[in-house]
């Protein structure tokens, strides 16, 4: 039979060519000691009859690629191997279970109606009836997963677990540990509000204290002081002579005065690699160091007067560090972007080639931990909000947050290059750099010192045998 590599207006393949000329040759093998295959005579019968057929009627598999279907197919095309689970070890005789496999072409439907064909929706109805539970997703259809899968969730409600003071090389926060009823994740914030370290005399300072409205809640009627303080619901400094269990009152700042500068918030998502390793893939170690430190700066007050001086008042404001690794991917699919990236692509094209979206992540969470502080709310203080994402912004706004202004955040190494650009002399500049390089994108690179530390690094030595030579501090009667 002569063919051309056109039939009935349909391309003929290489593949669909030579595997015809290999059933329809003369010399086609056949088993030795076995029978005749039952259908060789009507291969070639078969083959004609599918090319001759108008483009409507599947021709049969050949267009398919099947991958394999670990967990649920949908998710990240066939492949997220995050679903994958080693096989438990087979005993003998035990029959070791089939990798199932699916299709990523789209249903012929839904091809035919891409490609302008008439389709006769009752029959494609009927036809469908059939198919494989697992029948295959259109090829677009990647991350999303059906919208039956993703049950309606009960209105976003955050809890303050617990609060702590932690000293930074920037100076102190509080920390703050949130539960939610949308997540399983434990998402921070990180409280810059020194001023509330001088205990309950802060109601007479200036500014309103940031205080969690959940964690100064009376959680039951037979919580005791001891559990209340334990979880940080406190006021002023802990310490052995200071243990002063908070009220719900005191969770409700009130403005008091038009002076004072709206607190400087950020919204940071997690990112291991450039926090913990000091990856230079990304800035984001630099940012959330920048973060802390700029809203730790004194906030400088006006004067009430022409007479009266100038003063200020401690920083304050919020870092919410929300565990959104990757932009939302993960770090496991943050790991693969960054081969993809190597391979030439950029962040935005790896996340898409990994099927995810290029930011998957949302600010509802954040939303309502800065309302349980109290700001950005109808009532309480606007904020202004440390970034340079346009998207953040507006995701802020959209989720009610009162934004009075967008406070840019400069990468370190970009504002040390315009400095750099006036000297003159290159080796002077290459020696500023490698200073400047030196741990600048960890928190507090460089030496660090305070109290704390050296208590605790002191512990370490006497309590559990750490090999440091003590340095003497004048303070070794002190408990630890
Ligand atoms: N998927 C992916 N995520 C990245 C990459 N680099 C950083 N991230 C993540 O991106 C998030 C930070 O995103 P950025 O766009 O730098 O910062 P932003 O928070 O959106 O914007 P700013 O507020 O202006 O800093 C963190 O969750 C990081 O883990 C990358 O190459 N790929």
């Amino acid at each position: 039979m002569p063919f051309h590599n056109e039939l009935n207006g349909i391309d003929l393949g290489m593949s669909d060519l030579a595997l015809l000329d290999f059933l329809t040759s003369p010399d086609l093998p056949v088993a030795k000691h076995g029978f005749k295959r039952r259908d060789a005579d009507l291969d070639p019968l078969m083959l004609a009859a599918v090319y001759s057929s108008g483009p409507q009627v599947t021709r049969n598999h050949y267009a398919h690629d099947f991958f394999p279907a670990v967990g649920d197919p949908r998710a990240e095309g066939a492949y997220d191997w995050t679903k994958w689970q080693p096989e438990t070890a087979n005993t003998v005789g035990q029959r070791r279970p089939r990798l199932k496999y699916v299709s990523r072409q789209e249903p012929r439907s839904q091809r035919l109606k891409r490609e302008g064909v008439a389709v006769d929706e009752q029959q494609e109805t009927a036809l469908n009836a059939d198919a494989p539970a697992s029948s295959p997703l259109p090829a677009s259809v990647t991350s999303a997963p059906p919208a039956s899968a993703d049950p309606v969730k009960p209105p976003l409600e955050v809890k303050c677990m617990a609060r702590t003071r932690v000293p930074t090389p920037h100076g102190p926060v509080f920390l703050h540990l949130y539960h939610n009823n949308h997540d399983s994740k434990e998402h921070l914030a990180i409280v810059v509000d020194p001023a509330q370290l001088s205990g309950p005399s802060h109601t007479h300072n200036l500014a309103p204290p940031i205080r969690s409205q959940s964690l100064d809640a009376i959680w039951s009627d037979n919580e005791t002081e001891m559990e209340r303080i334990t979880r940080g619901a406190y006021v002023g400094r802990l310490s052995k002579d200071s243990q002063i269990p908070s009220t719900p009152s005191q969770a409700r700042p009130t403005i008091t005065t038009d002076s004072i500068p709206s607190p400087l918030i950020r919204v940071h998502s997690e990112c291991f690699t450039g926090e913990t390793i000091g990856s230079m893939r990304c800035d984001c170690g630099e940012q959330l160091d920048e973060a802390i430190r700029q809203i730790s700066q004194p906030i400088p007050i006006p004067p009430s007067t022409a007479s009266a001086e100038p003063t200020t008042i401690p920083g304050r404001g919020v870092v919410v560090y929300l565990r959104q690794e990757g932009r939302g991917i993960g770090l496991l699919s943050k790991i693969r972007a960054y081969n993809l990236q190597d391979l030439g692509h950029d962040t935005v094209t790896a996340n898409l080639m990994l099927g995810h979206k290029a930011d998957e992540r949302g600010y509802e969470i954040a939303a309502a931990i800065l309302c349980d502080l109290g700001l950005g709310t109808v009532t309480g203080e606007g904020v202004r909000v440390l970034t340079n994402n346009p998207d953040k912004m507006q995701a802020l706004s959209k989720e009610g947050i009162r934004v009075v202004e967008r406070v840019p955040m400069v990468p370190r190494s970009w504002a040390c290059r315009q400095h750099d650009a006036v000297l003159v002399n290159q080796s002077v500049k290459t020696e500023t750099w490698a200073k400047r390089g030196a741990g600048a994108t960890m928190i507090g690179g460089g030496a660090v010192y305070g109290e704390d530390l050296d208590k605790y690094l002191r512990t370490k030595v006497l309590r559990m045998g750490h090999m440091l030579p003590l340095i003497a501090t004048g303070e070794e009667d002190d408990d630890l």
